[in-house]
């Protein structure tokens, strides 16, 4: 402690600085506001970019700018790759065998392996095409329908059914059926699960306090999801085992079975290391990915000029008479700018929370070890600093050679490094041909003249008015 004192001291070793703060709970209270994101944007433009925060007594460093990120980002990856979220051992969806918040170590970069090979990365995206086609033509016929049908479309709840059911069928081989109810439970649960996240937050920072006073907070809605997704779970888990005893299959779920049944695997896994896998990917997965379209939906709509622009490349890219599918991406560059446009205003996770493991050195600041990282995204996007006009929808900005963000680090909607989004192609591939689709085939109505764009409250960035829409078929039916 003495030496840690004296390292506080040194020129070059003063902590960051620290705004005021409240007895006991310190600064807590700006991570429970009801915009998060937003309280910490506003204290970071007050007392900067780098700030020592303290959540009771345990410390909490907060990046808001581009070039701090791009330090710790390049210079301490390695010393930042854990998320050292205490474990809450009960509960299956946030319990000790969880994949996103796990430290850095051998069980993570085993199921990140597995990850990347059977599902994310380039040559599994490559084989699971014909799936996520399928499930494209299957949106936009349902669009028509409404359309023929006069009815209004709540945008993201439709793209929610398209993510799920794509991500089901990749890594499952199957997706919920819609006939028994099945796949309007799960969507429900994902949901549930994306409200819990507050509470699941506050119930780490809380739980140690309060379980000495003999409180456990939350503990009802927490378990009641977690028992829901155990039990649908391990169905699909009997009927992939049955399944896997006849023929040998070759997706995620197939390759963590093997896992879990082989004595000499790399690495040893439980079931529940399984289920809990297949609860964060529909987490991290599909909410995020719905929230993006619904917002860049919602910016395109209130920006005529974009829309008109961005109709006119796929037009001549793609034409009429076919839908847009995931191969003309790459010559789409507008529609690209369009997409990241709307990560950079809106992305869906605003806070990016890491651990530092060892003490080090940021912007000549000293920062201890075991210290919380938290990196506001919102802000480093929306930092005047570097970005021109911020708080513009301007997709040109990312015109070749206007932006250099490569040098700068500037767009995180994905974080960054080896701990960074290991689905930020899949997304951008959900997101590109969604709101590809939505262009392409139809004219949009929406009640009043502008859609609001007011965030609602909680730990993910949503619509506080979620975004309906009325179809107009601007294309004559297309044949698949
Ligand atoms: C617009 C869509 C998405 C956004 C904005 C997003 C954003 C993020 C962010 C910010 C992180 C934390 C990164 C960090 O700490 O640096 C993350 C992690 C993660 N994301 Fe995504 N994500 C999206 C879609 C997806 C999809 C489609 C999947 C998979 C189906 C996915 C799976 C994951 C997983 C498994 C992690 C944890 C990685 C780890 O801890 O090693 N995400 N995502």
């Amino acid at each position: 402690l003495f030496s840690k004192k004296l390292k506080d001291q040194k020129v070059g070793y003063a902590l960051p600085p620290s705004p005021p703060s409240l007895p006991i709970i310190g600064h807590l209270h700006h991570l429970l506001s009801s915009l998060a994101h937003k309280s910490l944007q506003k204290l970071s433009s007050k007392y900067g970019p780098l700030l020592y925060l303290r959540i009771f007594n345990f410390p909490l460093v907060l990046v808001s700018s581009a070039s701090a990120a791009y330090e710790i980002f390049k210079a301490h990856d390695l010393n930042i790759s854990s998320r050292d979220n205490p474990p809450i051992d009960e509960p299956l969806l946030i319990g000790s065998s969880v994949f996103v918040g796990a430290p850095y170590g051998d069980y993570w970069k085993f199921m990140k392996k597995l990850l990347v090979t059977k599902l994310l990365g380039p040559q599994a995206l490559e084989r699971s095409r014909g799936v996520r086609a399928d499930e494209l033509e299957r949106f936009y016929t349902s669009l028509l329908d409404k359309a023929m049908k006069k009815q209004s479309v709540e945008i993201c709840k439709e793209a929610t059914k398209l993510i799920i059911n794509s991500i089901c069928q990749m890594s499952m081989g199957r997706s919920f059926s819609e006939e028994s109810g099945e796949a309007e439970r799960v969507r429900g649960l994902v949901t549930e699960l994306d409200g819990l996240t507050k509470k699941v937050l506050l119930v780490n920072i809380l739980r140690w306090p309060l379980e000495k006073l003999g409180i456990s907070l939350f503990k009802k809605e927490i378990m009641y999801v977690s028992d829901n997704f155990d039990e649908i779970l391990e169905r699909v888990l009997v009927e992939h085992e049955e399944k896997l005893d006849k023929q040998k299959g070759n997706d995620l779920m197939d390759a963590l079975l093997e896992a879990y049944a082989d004595e000499n695997s790399e690495h040893k896994i439980t079931r529940n290391h399984i289920k809990s896998m297949f609860v964060e990917l529909f987490l991290g997965g599909t909410d995020t990915s719905a929230q993006t379209i619904q917002w860049t939906m919602a910016e395109i709509t209130n920006n005529p000029n974009i829309l008109k622009r961005l109709r006119e490349e796929i037009d001549s890219v793609v034409g009429k008479t076919r839908l847009i599918q995931e191969t003309d991406l790459p010559k789409l560059p507008y529609l690209e700018y369009v997409v990241k446009e709307g990560l950079r205003l809106h992305p869906p996770l605003p806070l990016v929370v890491r651990t530092f493991q060892r003490s080090c050195e940021i912007k000549g600041f000293y920062v201890p070890e075991k210290t919380t990282l938290v990196v506001n995204t919102y802000a480093v996007m929306r930092d005047p600093i570097s970005w021109e006009d911020p708080e513009e929808f301007k997709p040109e900005r990312f015109l070749l050679g206007k932006e250099d963000e490569r040098r700068a680090l500037k767009h995180i909607a994905f974080g960054s490094g080896r701990r960074g989004c290991p689905g930020s192609n899949l997304a951008s591939i959900f997101i590109g041909t969604v709101i590809g689709t939505m262009v392409q085939c139809f004219d949009w109505r929406i009640k009043g003249d502008k859609v609001e764009m007011d965030e609602a409250g909680g730990l993910n960035l949503t619509m506080a008015h979620p975004l309906k829409l009325t179809p107009i078929p601007r294309t004559k039916p297309l044949i698949f």
